[in-house]
């Protein structure tokens, strides 16, 4: 790949256990564990990818949801090109819990125009019968977030996954294009082996 890629960050918050590093695991590794661990500080992996023709080194952060790990979390989120705010549709707080995230995100991410920046929500674990947020209620709290694009996802069944992480380049890039942010493929290596690191441990969800 051409060293002017297009690098992005983008990081998913949401509550603890809605599944970030499922989506994380399976959009990269195209794996899931039911056995999953609980994240404790941040991790990230990136994934090469090509959208509407620009090749774009996609840097996807997932971090700790749980409260007790905030002080771990919240220093990463400068930089972040894109937020994916994430609940699991069966699970109702963490739905009611999304603003919070945002505004935990607006604090520390200290981002330039916060007005403009792009948010993707995700509603994960649709495969599960037992739903506790509809899918118009979810579209609803989007609307009046700015219209940030609403997808709900498996990471389980592998629904729309792809489309969302895709979705999120595709805000960041027209986001870019308007302002001309600067690209950084020049300004970071990414042809060494340094395609993910870990802040922090995971440990078992019983
Ligand atoms: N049925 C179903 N289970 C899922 C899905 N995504 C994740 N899970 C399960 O939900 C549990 C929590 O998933 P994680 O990916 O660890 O959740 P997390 O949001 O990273 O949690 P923290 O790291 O604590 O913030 C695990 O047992 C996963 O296997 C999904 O789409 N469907
Ligand atoms: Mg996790």
């Amino acid at each position: 790949m051409s060293r002017n890629n297009v690098l992005l960050k983008v990081i998913l918050l949401g509550d603890g256990g809605v599944g970030k590093s499922s989506l994380m695991n399976r959009y990269v590794t195209d794996r899931f564990d039911s056995q999953s661990f609980h994240t404790i500080g941040v991790e990230f992996l990136n994934r090469d990818l090509e959208v509407d023709g620009r090749l774009v080194t996609l840097q996807i952060w997932d971090t700790a949801g749980q409260e007790r790990f905030k002080s771990l979390r919240t220093p990463f989120y400068r930089g972040a090109d894109c937020c994916l705010l994430t609940f699991a549709v069966n699970d109702l707080q963490s739905f009611l819990n999304l603003s919070c995230w945002k505004k935990e995100f607006m604090l520390y991410s200290d981002v330039k125009d916060p007005e403009r920046f792009p948010f993707v929500v995700l509603g994960n674990k649709v495969d599960m019968e037992q739903r506790e947020v509809g899918e118009d209620e979810a579209r609803a709290w989007c609307e009046e977030n700015g219209c940030c694009p609403y997808f709900e996802t498996s990471a389980k069944d592998d629904t729309n996954v792809t489309a969302a992480f895709e979705a999120a380049v595709r805000v960041v890039l027209a986001a870019e294009d308007q302002i001309g942010h600067a690209l950084l493929g020049s300004t970071i290596d990414l042809h060494g082996n340094h395609n993910g690191f870990t802040v922090g441990l995971r440990y078992s969800i019983q």
